[in-house]
């Protein structure tokens, strides 16, 4: 059934909307509402998990079903694994070299190599203390916040750039700026549908000078930020790393591991890529629209709607915590609950409800459907998480649904947090980093403080409501919502306010 052939034109297309002739189904891509429940409501009407769409010659592929995706993105990874190619941001702004955005070559194969070594999978641990450093920073930060999304969202950027260039604290602000704009920029560039010359490539052959041009001059702005962004912080790393000064980080790991016996300019244009890339590539395509950052945003969403669940989480870590202490990594296996949290977090509302849009670089067949060559390939990762074989009643937050008899993680029920990261070869290189943040930061948080509704002027509790963006973007995050964390004992408030935890 899953065969591959030879002679792909005999096979029809998946079934889709009706084409309209050179527009294709341009009316019919959704732009309104959550687009991952349009992109599912279509695959209903066509009682298919793949369907076909084209816009203006472009061929795009909606893939529905764990099932689907794991045997095309995951069985034939080597066929599936290139990126689509964009000119305003790839070509015009200077990304393209960026792994993230990078088709299918040997340069992106080079540049993931280099960020894997430097922070490998299977040694996770070797970030946890930078971890525990940034969660006791953001409970400071949570005690006296007034724009919750907007300090979550400077808090991970710094997180980000210890991570990465080992830039803390204050220093880290002057970095901050330029990588914020720059973050800012792709956003914009990469939202789709903004720039036309990302459907009318020739476009880009325009001079800056010409009326109607003004986005190759944005693109030269935008460009320059980019150059600025991975250049600046670099190079203190260098001079550090060289110094013996550096505290360990993507870049200065990166450079301890360069072959002396080889071109160093070029290893070192590689670190320079990969790092920015890293940096960019969890907090892309929107203002403000961090990954890891939506993921907390989602978790302090939920933990507002849902107390039964606060409380339940507050049982276990008062159970496993002495008084005023703050959790740490060894105590995961102590806190099934607290992991089933982070699950239920990805799962309920993921950050990348459709993924990351991949490309098929051969014609293929599947299921007796063509899937022709170039093909955009977009996989639903909402439908996934939210089918009610796999997860009964999903649209309920209900962590419990992880938990055995025993009250320890069931590991008979899918663990949902793969298919946020993606498929594959190009599946997050920083899911490890990623989940574990999380992870420290929801413990810390339900261990520190109570999550409560905003008082109104009048002094009244403030309804609480979970809304989330809707619109033409491939990003999920609730909308600006407002709440209070309260102390939940003088002990810990002593431990934070103290400074007995660094
Ligand atoms: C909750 C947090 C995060 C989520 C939900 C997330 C999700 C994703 C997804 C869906 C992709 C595309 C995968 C695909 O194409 O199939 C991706 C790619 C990527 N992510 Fe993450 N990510 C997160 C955090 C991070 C962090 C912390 C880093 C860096 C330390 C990072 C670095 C990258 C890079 C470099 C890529 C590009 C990989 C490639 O194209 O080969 N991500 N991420």
């Amino acid at each position: 059934l899953c065969a591959r052939w030879k002679n792909s034109s005999q096979f029809p297309l998946p079934p889709g909307p009706r084409k309209l002739p050179i527009l294709g189904n341009l009316f019919d891509i959704p732009t309104k509402g959550y687009i991952w429940l349009e992109y599912a409501k279509m695959c209903r009407k066509h009682n298919s998990d793949i369907i076909h769409l084209s816009a203006l010659g472009n061929s795009i592929v909606v893939l529905n079903s764990a099932q689907i995706v794991s045997d095309l993105l995951e069985k034939r990874s080597s066929l599936y694994s290139s990126r689509p190619p964009t000119v305003m941001l790839g070509e015009l702004m200077g990304w393209g070299n960026a792994f993230a955005f990078r088709p299918n070559d040997n340069a992106w194969k080079a540049q993931r190599k280099t960020f894997t070594h430097a922070i490998p999978p299977a040694d996770a641990k070797r970030f946890h203390l930078k971890q525990i450093t940034a969660t006791h920073d953001l409970l400071r930060v949570l005690t006296h916040s007034n724009d919750i999304m907007k300090d979550l969202h400077m808090w991970a950027a710094g997180f980000i750039m210890d991570v990465i260039y080992g830039i803390q604290g204050e220093e880290a602000e002057t970095f901050l700026k330029t990588a914020v704009e720059a973050v800012h920029s792709i956003a914009i560039a990469g939202t789709p549908g903004k720039f036309l010359v990302d459907q009318i490539p020739f476009l880009k052959y325009v001079p800056e000078w010409f009326p109607g041009a003004g986005f190759k001059r944005k693109a030269r702005e935008w460009n320059n930020l980019r150059i600025k962004m991975t250049e600046d912080a670099y190079r203190v790393t260098k001079e550090r790393t060289a110094a013996g000064t550096a505290t360990p980080s993507l870049a200065s790991v990166a450079l301890e591991q360069m072959d002396l016996t080889k071109d160093i300019v070029q290893q070192e244009e590689l670190i320079k890529a990969v790092s920015v890339t890293a940096y960019g590539a969890q907090s892309i395509r929107k203002a403000g629209l961090d990954t890891v950052v939506m993921a907390l945003e989602a978790f302090i969403l939920a933990m507002l709607m849902n107390p039964d669940v606060q409380t339940k989480a507050q049982r276990e870590l008062d159970r496993v915590l002495a008084p005023g202490d703050l959790p740490n990594f060894s105590l995961e296996p102590d806190l099934p609950y607290i992991s089933a949290i982070v699950r239920e977090v990805f799962r309920y509302q993921p950050a990348t409800p459709l993924g990351f849009p991949h490309l098929v670089t051969d014609d293929d067949v599947y299921s007796g459907y063509l899937i022709p060559k170039d093909s955009i390939i977009i996989s639903n990762v909402w439908s996934i998480l939210h089918n009610d074989e796999d997860y009964p009643d999903p649209y309920r937050f209900n962590p419990s649904r992880y938990l055995d008899v025993n009250g320890k993680i069931d590991h008979s029920i899918k663990d949902p947090i793969s298919p946020v990261f993606g498929f594959g070869r190009r599946a997050c290189p920083g899911k490890d980093v990623a989940v574990a943040s999380l992870w420290i930061a929801v413990a810390s948080i339900l261990t520190c403080y109570n999550i409560e509704p905003e008082i109104d002027e009048r002094g009244n509790l403030m309804e609480r409501k979970g809304e989330w963006h809707q619109g033409p973007t491939l990003f999920n995050r609730p909308l600006p919502f407002k709440c209070r964390f309260i102390f939940r004992s003088k002990d810990v408030e002593a431990s934070l306010q103290g400074g007995k935890c660094t």
